[in-house]
């Protein structure tokens, strides 16, 4: 299995750009993983409690990923946690692997992890 972690941060909290960069995110990935729906299990999208304006699920299932098995969630209030993030964990199928996209200042939250 396929194991694919994302995040994106926003500049704010807006309807068009949570849309930009879910499409962002999304876009990248498909692109680098040659990801086809009919490959993926299952995606959960977290986001931070800040991002209230639009739903990233829903901005996923119009980029045409219509049978796809879509989970949004909140992400946990840690203090002093990166703000208006987006998180993406996708389940595909594939060579057994596990890739990271990170982008925008999420990059640091690598670093961040492993610490
Ligand atoms: C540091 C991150 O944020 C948090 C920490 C994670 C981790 O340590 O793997 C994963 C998700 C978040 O709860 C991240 O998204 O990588």
């Amino acid at each position: 299995m396929r194991i694919i972690r994302g995040a994106i941060n926003l500049k704010k909290n807006s309807k068009k750009e949570i849309k930009h960069c879910t499409e962002k995110l999304m876009n990248e990935i498909v692109k680098k993983e040659k990801l086809k729906e009919r490959d993926i299990y299952s995606i959960i999208i977290s986001v931070t409690k800040d991002i209230t304006k639009k739903n990233p699920c829903t901005i996923v299932r119009k980029m045409g990923f219509v049978n796809t098995a879509l989970m949004g969630v909140q992400e946990m209030q840690i203090e002093k946690s990166m703000p208006l993030t987006i998180r993406f964990l996708i389940h595909s199928r594939g060579k057994d692997s596990t890739k990271f996209y990170y982008l925008k200042d999420t990059a640091k939250l690598r670093g961040e992890s492993e610490k």
